[in-house]
C-alpha cells in the first residue's frame, strides 16, 4: 500500500529571504567617506554611472565571471573608474578572485559602500554579507532580482565611466528577472568554441534580442592551451565557428582567451587583476571599439 506523507506545514514559517538586503544584512554602519552626507533619502543620489555593461553567458561554467574580471581590470587598467556588480548571486565567485573579503559592510548616508580592491575597483557582491562565504544562498528569481536592483540602487557608487555585471548564468527565470530589474546599456556575451555551448549561449543572444539590449559582442573564452609536456598549442574544443557566426551575423567578435594554468593560479590567489596578457588587451581594445556605434544608437 501506498504510504502518502502529508508534507509538513511551511506557511508558519517566518520567510528569512525577505527584507532588503542594504538594511538585513548591513552589519555595521560607518561614516567612511561621507564627509558631504545627507538624509537617507539620499541613497544613490550622487550615483553617476555613465555605463551598465553586462557579462553573460546562457550556459554555465564556460568563464562569464574570468571574462567580467578582466575586463574590469582592464578598463581600470586603462584609466576609466570601474565597479564590477556580482549578479551572480547564487555562485558569487568576484569577491574572491580580487582577494576581497566579506564582514560588515560600510554604510553611509548614500548606501552601501561597495568594497574596493587593490588597484580602486569598486565591487558589491552577496559573498561580501555573508560571514561564511562558503553558506548558499537558496533564493527564488524574483528575491534574487531584488537583490541585484538593491545592489545598484542602494550602494555608494559615486561616478563610474563603467558598471560590469557578471550576470546570473543560464537563460532562464533569475537572468530574465535581473535583466529586467536594471537598465543595461550593452551586454558581452561568452562563450567557449564548443558548438553545444554556442548552441545554448546563442539562447543568451536571443534573450538580449528579445529585451533590447544591444550586444557589444562575443568572447571567446578557452580556445586554445599550450601542453604541458611538449609546448604545442592544442585546440581544446572542437567546433570553433564563433568568429565565422559573428561575421555573418555582423556581431563583433572581441577575441579570444586561451586557456592558461597562470590565469586560474591568479584567480585562486586572488590577483586576478595582475594577469594582463595580449589576448585581455586586444579584447578590451575590440571593446572600447565597439562602444561608440552602441552610443550613436542611444
Ligand atoms: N581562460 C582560462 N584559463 C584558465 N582558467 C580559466 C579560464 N577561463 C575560466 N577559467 C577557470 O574556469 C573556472 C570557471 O570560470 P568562471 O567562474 O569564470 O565561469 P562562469 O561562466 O562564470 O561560471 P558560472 O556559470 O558558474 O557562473 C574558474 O575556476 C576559472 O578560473
Amino acid at each position: 500500500m501506498l504510504k502518502i506523507f502529508k508534507k509538513k506545514k511551511e506557511e508558519s514559517k517566518p520567510k528569512k529571504e525577505e527584507g532588503p538586503i542594504t538594511e538585513t544584512a548591513t552589519a555595521e554602519t560607518t561614516t567612511e567617506d561621507n564627509s558631504d552626507a545627507g538624509s537617507s533619502s539620499q541613497i544613490g543620489q550622487r550615483n553617476d554611472i555613465k555605463r551598465v555593461i553586462a557579462v553573460i553567458s546562457g550556459k554555465g561554467g564556460v568563464g562569464k565571471s574570468t571574462v567580467s574580471s578582466l575586463l574590469a581590470s582592464a578598463l581600470l587598467a586603462h584609466g576609466y573608474k570601474v565597479g564590477l556588480l556580482d549578479a551572480d548571486i547564487t555562485g558569487p565567485s568576484i569577491p574572491r578572485v580580487f582577494g576581497v573579503s566579506g564582514g560588515s559592510m560600510g554604510k553611509n548616508d548614500y548606501g552601501i559602500i561597495p568594497r574596493r580592491s587593490r588597484k580602486g575597483l569598486k565591487i558589491m557582491s552577496l559573498n561580501l554579507f555573508l560571514a561564511d562565504e562558503e553558506l548558499p544562498v537558496i533564493w527564488r528569481g524574483p528575491r534574487i532580482g531584488g537583490a541585484v536592483k538593491e545592489f545598484y540602487s542602494q550602494v555608494d557608487w559615486g561616478t563610474l565611466d563603467f558598471l560590469i555585471l557578471d550576470m546570473p548564468p543560464g537563460t532562464g527565470d533569475i537572468a530574465i528577472t535581473v535583466l529586467q530589474s536594471i537598465e543595461l546599456d550593452a551586454a558581452v556575451v561568452v562563450s567557449t568554441p564548443q558548438d553545444l555551448a554556442f548552441t545554448i549561449v546563442r539562447k543568451a543572444l536571443h534573450m538580449l534580442n528579445k529585451h533590447e539590449v544591444p550586444v557589444l559582442g562575443v568572447v571567446e573564452n578557452l580556445t586554445s592551451g599550450i601542453c604541458p609536456h611538449c609546448q604545442h598549442e592544442v585546440e581544446l574544443f572542437s567546433g570553433g565557428g564563433i568568429r565565422q557566426w559573428c561575421e555573418e551575423k555582423q556581431v563583433n567578435y572581441l577575441g579570444s582567451i586561451p586557456w592558461d594554468a597562470a590565469l586560474s593560479y591568479c584567480a585562486d590567489r586572488g590577483q586576478i587583476d595582475n594577469y594582463y596578457p595580449e589576448a585581455v588587451g586586444q579584447m578590451v581594445a575590440a571593446f572600447l571599439a565597439a562602444l561608440p556605434a552602441i552610443e550613436d544608437n542611444k
